[in-house]
């Protein structure tokens, strides 16, 4: 669906490259998350992909035509959905959908669908200058997937999303997914990375130090712990054990026996520690 060989990337009128020669590919039915900090390169990466930035180094190919060639054709296999949406603001939620759709030659998902979908049919008639910011996420996914893209970019895509409707996206995109849909996601979340992406790239500097699935990473990257709070003496205390060798760990042991024990449970490697552990640096 998508592959990248070797990217390098120059703003105009600047020096530095800001993408250093990355390597990576998207398959379909993947979801795939780019972990960065802000200035990573993340979103340039996604306009190259996008083709608004056209005069790179390298090969980008992107639904088996190398984006400095796209046609416009291409584009109504791409679904986008930004941080920022953009809208007519004083037309409805419908309106704003209708107008859209008008701009795909292959049939579009019926607005009513996915305004119901993403549980926006009671505000369908509503102009949108008066949508929370967490209603205009929502509507601007429905207007980046209604024509039922084959890749699908999405940056930030729980932003602003209450729990419930961070479920219901997160369940959304898994579904396209699990239909073929190559889906990039950026986000600085490692929580919705993690319960999202098949495989994610940590972006730092323009470069991408590692590429792998949460869980390769978590199991390759850190131990799992256990930690243990118990009561000493009316103080709560806590300690930490490493959770290989746990039954021959002799102190762990004599706890359990010793002490009023409050709760125990193992403590996974986050995606962020390994971030961390990797490029030296936090998501922040
Ligand atoms: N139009 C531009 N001209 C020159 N430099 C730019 C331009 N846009 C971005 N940059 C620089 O390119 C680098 C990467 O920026 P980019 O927006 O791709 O990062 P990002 O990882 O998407 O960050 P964020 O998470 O804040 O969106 C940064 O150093 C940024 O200052």
């Amino acid at each position: 669906m998508i592959q990248v060989q070797q990217l390098v990337y120059r703003y105009p009128g600047t020096r530095e490259p800001v993408l250093h020669g990355l390597d990576f590919d998207i398959q379909p039915g993947e979801i795939f998350g780019f972990l960065g900090p802000s200035g990573a390169g993340k979103s340039t990466v996604q306009r190259i992909i996008l083709g608004l930035l056209k005069d790179y180094d390298g090969s980008v190919q992107v639904l088996g035509q190398e984006m400095r060639q796209f046609t416009s054709k291409g584009y109504e296999q791409i679904g986008a959905a930004f941080e920022f949406p953009n809208f007519y603001s004083r037309f409805t939620a419908m309106e704003n959908l209708s107008l859209f759709s008008k701009l795909y030659r292959s049939g579009t998902i019926p607005e009513v669908e996915l305004l119901e979908r993403a549980g926006l049919a009671d505000a369908a008639n509503v102009r949108v200058e008066r949508f929370s910011k967490g209603m205009k996420m929502r509507l601007n996914f429905c207007r980046a997937v209604m024509h039922q893209p084959r890749l699908l970019l999405l940056d930030e895509p729980t932003s602003g999303l209450d729990p419930a409707n961070t479920k219901m996206m997160m369940d959304w995109i898994k579904e396209l997914s699990v239909q073929g849909t190559a889906v990039m996601i950026t986000t600085h979340n490692m929580h919705v990375a993690d319960a999202l992406c098949d495989r994610v790239a940590f972006m730092m500097g323009g470069r991408l130090p590692l590429i792998d699935s949460p869980r390769r990473l978590k199991l390759s990257h850190g131990a799992k712990r256990v930690a243990v709070e118990y009561e000493d003496g009316g103080n709560m205390r806590r300690r930490e054990f490493p959770l290989n060798g746990i039954g021959h760990h002799s102190e762990f042991l004599q706890l359990l026996r010793n002490q009023e024990i409050e709760t125990i449970h193992t403590m996974e490697t986050t995606l962020e520690d390994i971030f961390m552990e990797v490029t030296g640096r936090d998501l922040a």
